[in-house]
């Protein structure tokens, strides 16, 4: 199956239009796509304001002439749009999500985890170097493309390094629909070069290895006169004062990026969508297989096995994509099997109770 990537892929001639003087509202990300959901009445009623962190007990949101935390309650994750609700802040309105990651949560198994909503464009990034690894890109890309966003790769450290050229051709192998961009990470180069994904109402996060360059991106972008709040003190819950990071820096020209622990630290988890996307030419060659549940290794009747021996397709690349799709498929169904548990638990709960009151 092929999705609509004109959805959630970047639209060029909508691009270079002249920008008015930007709202709050506009810096922090509010998109025709949320003021859709809302009635003239409702915003007088609940203005929309944007969750820019999450404490343990409270969500801190900023909006137009608000700065506040309420009370943890809706269901709701960095970058989520909330019309809030001044008298009831608990029950404020979670606006529908242009697109959302999530992760297994740590430590409790197979639940998922909202991790950040609402973001534009995935930087990837990746210096040219040791840490350059393809499969380690496609598996960011699949996870951008699952929640929606426009991945875009970064490949850093150009300055270091004496002939880019495999990085980059190995990086634009990957797929026709992501751009690749080569850059020294410090000074003038990312304001120019990824110019066309940092404007107005944009949200951008990165995504890569520990030192390929994000903080020294997002310093460049979003520059010293980052006007975002300074990083919140709050009691933790044995009454000691905790200092929490920024994770959303807005940038004077409108744009901002979120710098959640969470998107540091994510895994493939249901990304079968995203999967099937980034390798939707060896999709479309294994409808063509014999047997609808081929692993494509020995079966008779294989599309890719056939592909293969006449060097049609790269070994290489379908290697990665069995390991990608196996392990999302490990997943996934680790996941569903818990969840039917919990539903036929619940079942027998229901039935138990029922039971004990006749
Ligand atoms: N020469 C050169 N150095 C770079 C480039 N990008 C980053 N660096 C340097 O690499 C080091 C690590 O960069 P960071 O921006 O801290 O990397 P990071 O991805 O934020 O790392 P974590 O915070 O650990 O996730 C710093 O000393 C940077 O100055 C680049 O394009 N060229
Ligand atoms: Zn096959």
């Amino acid at each position: 199956m092929t999705r609509d990537f004109s959805q959630f892929l970047p639209n060029q001639s909508k691009a270079q239009k002249t920008e008015h003087k930007l709202s709050t509202l506009d810096i922090l990300g509010w998109q025709p796509f949320f003021a859709q959901q809302v009635s003239a009445e409702e915003i007088l009623e609940t203005p929309p304001v944007r969750i820019i962190e999450i404490h343990r007990n409270s969500l801190h949101v900023l909006g137009e002439d608000i700065d506040t935390l309420i009370p943890s309650g809706p269901d709701a994750t960095v970058g989520d749009w909330l019309l809030y609700n001044p008298k009831l802040p608990n029950s404020s309105k979670v606006l529908e999500r242009k697109s959302v990651f999530q992760r297994r949560a740590a430590g409790t198994a197979w639940d998922l985890q909202l991790i950040a909503a609402n973001v534009d464009t995935a930087f990837i990034v990746s210096s040219c170097n040791q840490d350059f690894n393809i499969a380690r890109l496609e598996r960011y890309i699949a996870l951008a493309l699952e929640a929606e966003v426009t991945p875009v790769i970064i490949l850093t450290k150009i300055d270091l390094c004496e002939d880019a050229t495999p990085y980059i051709e190995q990086a634009q192998s990957i797929s026709d629909l992501v751009t690749v961009v080569t850059l020294d990470a410090r000074g003038e180069e990312p304001q120019q070069k990824l110019a066309q994904w940092c404007r107005p109402r944009q949200t951008l996060v990165f995504l890569g290895s520990s030192g390929v360059g994000k903080s020294t991106l997002t310093n460049a972008l979003a520059g010293k006169s980052d006007i975002a709040t300074q990083a919140v003190r709050e009691d933790d819950d044995k009454g000691r004062h905790t200092t929490t990071t920024r994770q959303l820096h807005m940038s004077p020209q409108g744009f901002t990026i979120l710098d959640t622990p969470g998107m540091r630290e994510i895994q493939l988890t249901d990304a079968a969508a995203g999967v099937s996307d980034l390798f939707s030419d060896y999709q479309e060659i294994a409808h063509q297989c014999r047997f609808r549940d081929c692993k494509h290794e020995t079966e008779p009747g294989c599309a890719i096995q056939a592909a293969l021996e006449t060097e049609e397709i790269d070994s290489v690349r379908v290697a990665r994509w069995k390991k990608l799709v196996a392990e999302e498929q490990f997943n996934s169904s680790t996941l569903a099997q818990r969840k039917s548990k919990d539903k036929s638990l619940g079942k027998l709960i229901k039935q138990v109770k029922k039971n004990s009151r006749k």
